[in-house]
């Protein structure tokens, strides 16, 4: 054990100091803290608390375990699912640290052990569940002396504001007194502002620091389907390879009951996938067998009810589906925050019917009839940012990230979402616009609340405001400016006006009440309706297709500056001009600036490298079995694709792999060593490359390539380390040829070089496209496909299309940006165009996909 530093007896600077570093390296393999993790950890070691509020998969347990390692004290851990807690520690034992639990299966003699660990100050972690602290308060105050800092997992469970709320979790503020003096580090990545505040209050830490990441994970691309039939809506997704059929990685899939998760079962059982199902109707034991089958990889596929959130931590989830409607977006954000906690590519697909929203709907009414009023708008709120979610035809991450911020600051990047996606391939603006409709909402409200008292569907309100001849008898019954409103809406469909309580429903202003001891439910107006009925305020929707189909003319006019939701900028994206402003530069180019390259790999030493990665997982696998863990608690894919690059032949060129710990390195490293040394002997591999060498890249496009989202960073990696096709880049890097070509168009727009030739793209081809784009469509290229017209079909495809575009982007400028002529000139339009890629201003797909701050509330 490490020397005790006393609580109070030490300020930790702003920067980590060096043994804070070493530590880091050393227990986790980590060489920098990712932003606000030291600020966190300074801050608990410094005796003040916190709640973090961290994105699904960011590095919560380096904040809670650091500090302990560093101070050499104990800290108690509180999880809310044993399978949790028993990663925990099979992870954190790997690395030689002490670690414990107790939970309702520990025996008296046991715990009576791990007192005796306690007291002789020699373990660090005691994982404890809450059901076990609401019944502990004396061997709590024993232990007292021991402990310097509480963390508490999940912390969003504390707060009736969650989803995902747990009676024991209120219970925890005690511990504040029993084990006084003690920080509390309380750790969630779903927290709206109304849950932080009652977590705070709650955990009895009212002064505690709020901190908060980023909580985009732009790892994950977000789609959304309609659902068909399900043999081909999940049959449709597999890929078959010599691992047999399967979603492209690990894959969740969950569904609303246990029926739908066996069906599913067997349709892919049926195809050929390795999958097993998890839900509440199965045994402890079949459960646990489930899980530890897909942490260990003998299965590719779980089907789970959502009893499957929480509780997995395989970092290497490639994809998660939901086949059907998910209830609210809380609980969605945290189960699609399985995928890709490794930092890959993942995808979030959710498969959904208007049947099954509205059935959520009318649960969640049922579900919330008893909450007080607050608590009720909460929950519907939660149900109806999930809905806009899946509706929505404007960018989906967006829709998620301000549920938890309404300011949230994020502006999403390239690799988005289906409808991000959809708008980059367009030939015009098709932008949804938005629609003032204060005269019609008032209208249809008024009619809601006091012509039919909040006791009817929206039907009749509907039939009221268009002067259908079924309602005129109502007329007769109500105040005079009521009487006026019966027929106003008669220019407007049905569908219009079914489109428009939909959107007052979504705003909070309309709200929906299950019907007592019945069916379906009716429709009244919310406190939040009545005040803006009362007020002076427009209000604003987002155009559905049906309200646009009556505004013909002002549609073909939709694509005016300006006008377009989050879409930055209007219709037009003009090159500057036709003059360079500056040259891009290809990798063959052999122009100052871009450094040689170190040779090439050829096919056969790529093909070598694949190989010896197979062997490695094997070896990986094997080392797992052996030590009943999961493979990558011995070491994650990326530490295995690393040691490949490397092929090291002793301890002292494995030491460059990141993010692999000392112990696990010291431990395991040795057996990849020997499989590296034999395979090169009887390949004739070079050995002991090392990564960094590779990157020939200056400091400048070395910054550039750091503003870039990380999954187009590993792409470009491999392209400039390999040099190979497009096609076998998507496959090496397990992603659409789409998907990569994107990537590097975002390298392109950076100025960063690439390979032209491996990608087919020649200088003829360049100035082709040029020439088309001055000439025919007046230079503006924000819609790829009106450039894909000019040429004969087959000329060029989208994929190159994209990165050309933004080769010419970064060589000619755009309209409204600065031209410069001198040095000093050229320097600005450079920080420019950087500052154009951490905030993206192109809607095509010549540029990852732009928000403009203002529409997004930022
Ligand atoms: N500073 C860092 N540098 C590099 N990788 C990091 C860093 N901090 C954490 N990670 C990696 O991030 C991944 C997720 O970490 P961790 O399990 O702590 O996430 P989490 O926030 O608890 O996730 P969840 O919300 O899903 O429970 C791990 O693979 C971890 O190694």
């Amino acid at each position: 054990m490490h020397r005790v530093i006393p609580l109070s007896k030490r300020s930790w600077p702003e920067s980590p100091p060096v043994e804070v570093m070493d530590a880091m390296k050393k227990y986790f393999g980590h060489s920098t803290f990712r932003p606000r993790q030291w600020e966190i950890v300074r801050e608990v070691m410094n005796g003040g608390d916190v709640l973090a509020i961290m994105a699904t998969g960011y590095g919560k347990s380096v904040c809670y375990q650091l500090p302990s390692l560093l101070r050499g004290d104990l800290t108690i851990v509180i999880s809310p699912l044993l399978s949790l807690i028993e990663d925990q520690l099979k992870g954190l034992r790997l690395n030689k640290i002490r670690a414990t639990c107790i939970t309702g299966n520990t025996s008296q003699s046991e715990r009576e052990g791990i007192e005796r660990e306690i007291t002789s100050r020699s373990v660090h972690f005691l994982y404890l569940t809450p059901e076990f602290v609401q019944n502990a308060d004396f061997f709590l105050k024993r232990i007292a002396p021991y402990v310097s800092m509480v963390a508490i997992d999940e912390a969003h469970c504390v707060s009736q504001w969650g989803h995902d709320f747990r009676s024991s979790y209120r219970q925890l503020a005690k511990l504040k007194q029993l084990l006084h003096p003690v920080t509390f580090l309380a750790v969630t990545a779903t927290a709206t502002r109304n849950v932080a505040d009652d977590i705070k209050e709650s955990l009895g830490m009212r002064n505690a620091k709020e901190m908060r990441t980023n909580l985009n994970r732009e790892n994950i691309f977000l789609e959304v389907k309609r659902g068909t039939r399900m043999i081909d809506d999940l049959t449709g997704l597999l890929k078959e390879d010599k691992k047999g059929r399967h979603f492209g990685g690990p894959t969740i899939i969950y569904c609303q009951t246990k029926e739908v998760v066996n069906e599913a079962k067997e349709t892919l059982i049926r195809a050929g996938v390795r999958v097993a199902s998890y839900h509440g109707g199965m045994t402890p034991t079949a459960r646990s067998k489930t899980h530890d089958d897909f942490l260990s990889d003998r299965i590719s596929t779980v089907v789970a009810t959502i009893a499957f959130g929480m509780g997995i931590d395989k970092p290497d989830v490639r994809v998660v589906i939901h086949y059907g409607a998910p209830k609210n977006i809380e609980s969605f954000y945290q189960e699609i925050g399985r995928a890709g906690r490794d930092g890959g590519d993942s995808r979030s697909i959710v498969y959904f019917t208007d049947a099954q929203i509205t059935r959520n709907r009318s649960l969640v009414a049922g579900s919330v009839a008893s909450l007080s009023e607050e608590y009720r708008l909460h929950s519907q709120q939660m149900g109806v940012h999930m809905e806009m979610y899946l509706t929505t035809l404007k960018c989906r991450r967006r829709e998620i990230l301000s549920h938890f911020d309404s300011l949230c600051s994020s502006s999403p990047k390239g690799g988005c979402c289906d409808n991000c996606d959809r708008l980059m391939l367009r030939s015009v603006n098709e932008e949804t616009p938005d629609l003032e409709v204060s005269a019609e909402a008032r209208a249809i409200l008024n009619v809601i609340q006091r012509v039919y008292g909040g006791r009817f569907g929206g039907q009749k309100a509907i039939d009221y405001v268009r002067g259908m001849s079924k309602e005129e008898e109502r007329k007769r019954r109500v105040p005079n400016d009521l009487k006026e409103t019966f027929g106003v809406g008669k220019k407007r469909n049905e569908l219009w006006w079914k489109d428009l309580v939909k959107q007052l429903r979504m705003k909070g202003f309309i709200q929906e009440n299950k019907v007592q001891n019945g069916f379906g439910m009716v429709l009244s107006v919310s406190g939040e309706g009545v005040r803006w009925m009362n007020g002076k305020e427009k209000l604003l929707v987002s155009a559905t297709a049906v309200q646009l189909k009556k505004r013909g003319s002002e549609r073909a006019s939709h694509s005016t500056p300006g006008v377009g939701g989050a879409w930055n900028g209007g219709s037009e994206k003009r090159l500057l001009g036709v003059t360079r402003i500056r040259e891009w530069k290809s990798l063959s180019d052999s122009t100052p600036g871009v450094l040689p390259l170190a040779p090439l790999p050829t096919p056969q030493s790529m093909q070598h490298r694949l190989q010896l990665q197979e062997i490695l997982f094997e070896i990986r696998n094997g080392l797992a079995t052996k030590r009943d863990v999961a493979p990558f608690h011995i070491a994650s894919n990326k530490v295995i694709e690393e040691i490949a690059a490397i092929v090291p032949s002793s301890v002292d060129s494995i030491a460059s792999v990141s993010d692999w710990s000392e112990e696990r390195r010291r431990e395991f490293g040795p057996d990849f060593i020997e499989a590296c040394t034999k395979f090169a002997a009887v390949t004739g591999m070079s050995m002991d490359t090392d990564k960094k060498s590779q990157w020939m890249l200056t400091d400048e496009q070395k910054k550039k390539l750091d503003q870039l989202p990380p999954t187009t960073v590993s792409t470009y990696r491999v392209h400039l380390q390999t040099g190979i096709k497009a096609s076998e880049l998507a496959t090496m890097r397990n992603l659409a040829e789409s998907t990569v070509c994107t990537h590097l168009s975002y390298c392109a727009l950076a100025g960063l070089p690439l390979h032209l030739e491996a990608l087919n793209i020649s200088r003829d081809l360049r100035e082709a496209v040029h020439e088309e784009i001055k000439n025919k469509v007046g230079r503006n290229i924000r819609y790829l496909k009106a450039i894909m017209e000019c040429f004969p079909e087959g000329f060029v495809d989208y994929n190159k299309l994209k990165i050309v575009v933004n080769i010419l982007e970064y060589e000619y400028g755009i309209e409204g940006e600065e031209r410069g002529e001198g040095k000093g000139e050229m320097e600005k339009s450079q920080e420019k165009r950087e500052r154009t890629i951490e905030l993206p201003t192109s809607s095509t797909s010549n540029g990852p996909p732009a928000f403009k701050k203002k529409k997004m509330g930022l």
